[in-house]
């Protein structure tokens, strides 16, 4: 149903060659072989090659229960005619051909072609179906047919009777779903949000009903979804028989189909029998000596398929009448089926799963055989595909479902309110946004973590349900293709494969984790990227992840554009999907910049940054590849002297001992530029409800400023995302000019009065401009920088030699304390290999002693987090950062980090990846190699510390 129609491509003159590209046509096939398959169906394998069993088929869309048109090669004529794909390996396709084609004598000389037709056979049932409901007359749903076009109402429900539950587990919405259902008389709708349990409870609603001695017929729109009921119905002592082609082989669904229950059948050896005597009578055919005795084989033929054919219905109708419940895709449930051999009142109850997912006119194929029905279903998910926007338009895009909710509101609906699936973190935006805040996760899932998971150690990354990778500002532009309706972002792919590196390190199992992405374009970028690496890895569209489920999700959001153009992520059902297939951790890879534009995505964003991390990508910027920053070097330049002077976490280097205190008390002065560091990536997951949030003292420092004389305030580049978005959403509701300059790193919010005081700095002019080189800094833990008035906060192009000077005071004093540390320190290792290696370990116990000479809790204001074991030093500040604090950019060094790199790349003109932030004088094997000795290193000294720690329990 997916496809596009194949039929109608290849009228439109596209060429043959293209539709086997397309995979939609194999061309050339040979008939290998025929033989006489179930309802006296001619069963025919084709082969690439002549005698060439060995050769394969080109790479191809065909599936079982695919629609066929057979062609003959040589002509450009109409199908010879119609089948069904049976089975198709990489060397040999069989399709079955209806017995109608008793006149279908294929020639082993010749050569064919298949196209794939399926469209037009759904298309032509879905036709029907609605032609049937429109000449529908005194069936069994007359009734139900006015309740589901509002000219009668639904009947009044009889009192719910007490019940005896087979599945005592049920939660109370369950319990109240399953009871109202029974007791409608014409409609009952489950409506199911994700992870609430819908099929548990669709199936005691089935199991109640085949008590009560209800012939049931339960359908769904994918064979997937029907399978998954078979499933749960097959353990329970229900009789259920599956119609149609079953998606998933295995046993416990197979065993139900109507194929293996003929096969069990009494009949079976006689349907057998006839069915060998066919093909024999077939074979002398091909020998017959002259056009009599071949006529008189055929017509043998022709009376041995009528007797297959009768002895089969008998035995279909009887497995049919047999049955409790019948399954079927609902396109399945056509009455061109084995369906027409029973009676037209023989269902009491339709039961249709994933409703919201299926075509209403689909829906009619099962809802006109009986006179109540049962739809489950979650239309905030995403509806089927509708190509034609006409169609669209015209009403098709609305669900059945949706239909009646709008018309009979919550009369006819019972929602199912408990999740077993998320943690409550990831429920709970979904749950407000879609669901009118009803939902509650169940204790069981509530705060389970990736980290309670066997084996999964604790990291940061693996102990946040909510984690936003942010791209704003580091120039990881989507790809721009033309006449290409697909996106592609090679930047968010990186990221998503270093945090899938980092999840996977940390004991995360790749079959744990989904990469999902809403462009195809870059689904296969991804694959190419990912797939190799680890083959376990789940990689999908959202579209595609529908109704799926993972302990760990990633989201490559895609769109990054100047523009701000969303594309069709801004379809809320389609974020929904997207983020709830999560069970214990999603990862958000985006461009805040643009996606944040759309007030619902923005929304996710906000919940994601109160909730869980908020990290930007900046981060990983020094272990992406170069090229996907580029201008850096350029860009630094660029900016000049008129940079805002740098965030620093602590507006004054106390002495080390008391260093804890004031920061973390600290308010922030508002304009001063210190205070805007607190507000970077901060994990404001960890926060106290009392601290305040980012989004106040961002509207402080604004107040102050807006009181104030200054004609610009600059708010540092390490901003987060949510809070850069905070800032220009606050900026225009106080009426305030407000804008980006920079690039990549160094992009920085400024927000200046819409009427400056003095004219003399006209508003769309940065001084940068003027001064291209590369400009030394201020030193930013200095000077707790007063709110100077504009003139003097630009750069003027010469050195500022008492800030230079009290820098190297500073880095002189580290160095000394330093020195001092390490000499009290014993050496945790003397052992020395080679020279590289001696290096290497002296610079990972000079990490570890200072680590752990460290006071306890990271250096960035407001974090709490433990540096005793993890945890590093910045050589530009000498604090000790947590794991997510360490970079220069996140804790406001970053400019003090740029000005190193600016002398490095002016020194070695060689522009290094990432700021300088990390040493990048390693190459990047004996980088990683370091990183790993010094997380065994940590490793070490944690299970040290937790054996010590047990010792002294004991
Ligand atoms: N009452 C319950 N008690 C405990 N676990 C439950 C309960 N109901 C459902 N579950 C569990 O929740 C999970 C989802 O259940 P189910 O497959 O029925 O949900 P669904 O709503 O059909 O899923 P989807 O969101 O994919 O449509 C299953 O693992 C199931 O075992
Ligand atoms: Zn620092
Ligand atoms: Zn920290």
């Amino acid at each position: 149903e997916e496809n596009k129609p194949a039929k109608g491509a290849w009228q439109e003159g596209v060429p043959l060659k293209e539709l086997q590209h397309r995979g939609v046509c194999l061309l050339k096939l040979h008939a290998a072989s025929q033989r006489t398959g179930l309802y006296g169906r001619l069963l025919v394998t084709f082969q690439p090659r002549k005698h060439d069993p060995d050769a394969e088929l080109p790479s191809n869309s065909f599936g079982p229960g695919d629609i066929a048109g057979l062609y003959d090669a040589a002509s450009q004529g109409d199908a010879l005619c119609t089948g069904i794909v049976t089975r198709i390996t990489s060397r040999a396709v069989t399709v079955a051909f209806e017995d109608s084609q008793d006149t279908l004598s294929l020639d082993h000389e010749r050569s064919y072609r298949l196209l794939k037709l399926a469209n037009d056979v759904t298309y032509n049932r879905l036709k029907k179906a609605l032609n049937a409901l429109k000449q529908y007359r005194g069936g069994p749903a007359s009734d139900l047919i006015d309740v589901l076009f509002f000219s009668a109402d639904d009947s009044p429900a009889v009192s719910p009777e007490p019940l005896q539950l087979y599945n005592n587990s049920l939660d109370e919405s369950q319990r109240e779903a399953v009871s109202f259902s029974l007791a409608q008389r014409d409609l009952a709708i489950i409506h199911g949000p994700p992870g609430t349990g819908k099929t548990t409870t669709l199936v005691e609603i089935i199991l109640q009903a085949v008590q009560q001695g209800l012939k049931v017929l339960c359908c769904a729109p994918s064979n997937v979804a029907v399978d998954n009921l078979v499933e749960r119905l097959a353990g329970r002592s229900v009789r259920i028989l599956r119609l149609g082609h079953p998606a998933r082989l295995l046993e416990p669904i197979q065993r139900h189909s109507l194929d293996a229950v003929l096969a069990r059948g009494d009949t079976a050896q006689i349907v057998a029998d006839i069915r060998k005597d066919i093909d024999q009578a077939w074979a002398k055919t091909k020998k017959a000596q002259d056009k009599g005795e071949r006529s008189h084989f055929l017509s043998e033929i022709k009376t041995l398929r009528k007797e297959l054919k009768e002895r089969e219905e008998t035995a279909m109708a009887a497995a049919l009448t047999h049955a409790s419940v019948v399954l079927a895709t609902n396109t399945g449930a056509s009455s061109e089926g084995p369906l027409k051999l029973l009676p037209d009142n023989h269902f009491d109850l339709v039961v249709i799963d994933e409703c919201a997912q299926a075509l209403e006119a689909s829906c009619w194929i099962p809802l006109l055989k009986a006179p109540k029905c049962i739809l489950a279903g979650d239309h905030k998910q995403l509806p089927p595909t509708i190509i034609s926007h006409k169609a669209a338009a015209e009403g098709l895009a609305l669900s059945l479902m949706e239909r009646l909710i709008g018309r009979y509101g919550q009369k006819v609906v019972k929602m199912l309110t408990v999740q077993y699936r998320m943690h409550e973190a990831i429920m709970h935006w979904a749950s407000s946004e879609l669901y009118g805040g009803r939902l509650t996760a169940h204790p069981t899932v509530a705060q389970h973590l990736l980290k309670d998971l066997p084996g999964v150690t604790s990291t940061e990354e693996t102990t946040t349900p909510l984690l936003l990778i942010d791209t704003a500002g580091c120039g990881l532009f989507e790809l721009e293709v033309e006449d290409e309706q697909s996106k592609g972002n090679p930047g968010e792919v990186q990221l998503a494969g270093l945090h899938i590196r980092a999840l996977l390190e940390a004991g995360v199992k790749a079959k744990d984790i989904a990469v999902v992405a809403p462009y195809n374009l870059q689904v296969d970028m991804l694959r190419e990227h990912l797939g190799h690496s680890y083959p376990e890895l789940e990689i999908k569209s959202v579209d595609g992840f529908q109704g799926r489920e993972k302990e760990a999700v990633i989201l490559s959001f895609v769109r990054s554009n100047r523009k701000g153009e969303v594309g069709f992520l801004a379809e809320e059902r389609r974020l929904n999907v997207a983020v709830t297939r999560a069970r214990r951790h999603v990862a958000l890879v985006c461009d805040t910049g643009t996606v944040g534009r759309q007030p619902f995505l923005q929304r996710l964003l906000a919940h994601v940054s109160q909730r869980g991390e908020v990290r930007s990508a900046f981060e990983y910027l020094g272990d992406l590849v170069p090229q996907s920053c580029p201008a850096e070097g350029q860009s630094r330049r660029q900016r000049g002297a008129k940079l805002p002077a740098a965030p620093s976490p602590k507006p004054q280097p106390p002495p080390a001992g008391q260093r804890r205190a004031a920061p973390r008390a600290a308010r922030p002065k508002p304009g001063a530029q210190s205070s805007a560091a607190p507000v970077g990536t901060s994990g404001a997951g960890r926060e106290s409800p009392k601290t305040r949030g980012g989004a106040e003292r961002l509207r402080a420092m604004l107040g102050a400023f807006l009181e104030g004389s200054e004609l610009q305030l600059d708010f540092p580049p390490s901003l987060n995302a949510h809070d850069r978005m905070l800032v220009h959403q606050m900026a225009e509701e106080l009426g305030l000019q407000h804008g980006s300059t920079g690039e990549g790193r160094d992009r920085f919010i400024s927000v200046r009065r819409k009427e400056p005081a003095e004219p003399a700095l006209p508003a769309a002019t940065f001084p940068s401009e003027q001064h291209p080189l590369p400009q030394p800094q201020r030193p930013s833990s200095e000077t707790p920088a007063p709110a100077e008035p504009g003139g003097s906060r630009q750069g003027s192009g010469k050195v500022d030699l008492k800030a230079l000077h009290l820098e190297r005071v500073q880095r002189e004093k580290a160095r000394r304390e330093e020195a001092a540390r390490k000499a009290q320190e014993p050496r945790a290792s003397s052992r020395k290999k080679d020279k590289g290696e001696a290096q290497l370990t002296e610079d990972i116990d000079a990490l570890i002693s200072a680590a752990v000479k460290a006071d306890n809790t990271c250096g960035f204001p407001r974090c709490k987090a433990s540096v005793s074991t993890l945890g590093q030093l910045c050589p530009h500040c000498h604090h000790r950062f947590c794991l997510s604090h360490h970079v220069p950019e996140v804790h406001g060094c970053g400019d003090k980090a740029k000005a190193q790199a600016r002398q490095r790349i002016s020194r070695e003109g060689v522009l290094y990846p990432g700021s300088g932030s990390k040493d990048n004088s390693l190459d990047p094997a004996k980088r990683a190699h370091l990183q790993r000795r010094l997380d065994k290193k940590l490793n070490e000294l944690t299970s040290q510390r937790k054996s010590k720690k047990r010792d002294k329990e004991k």
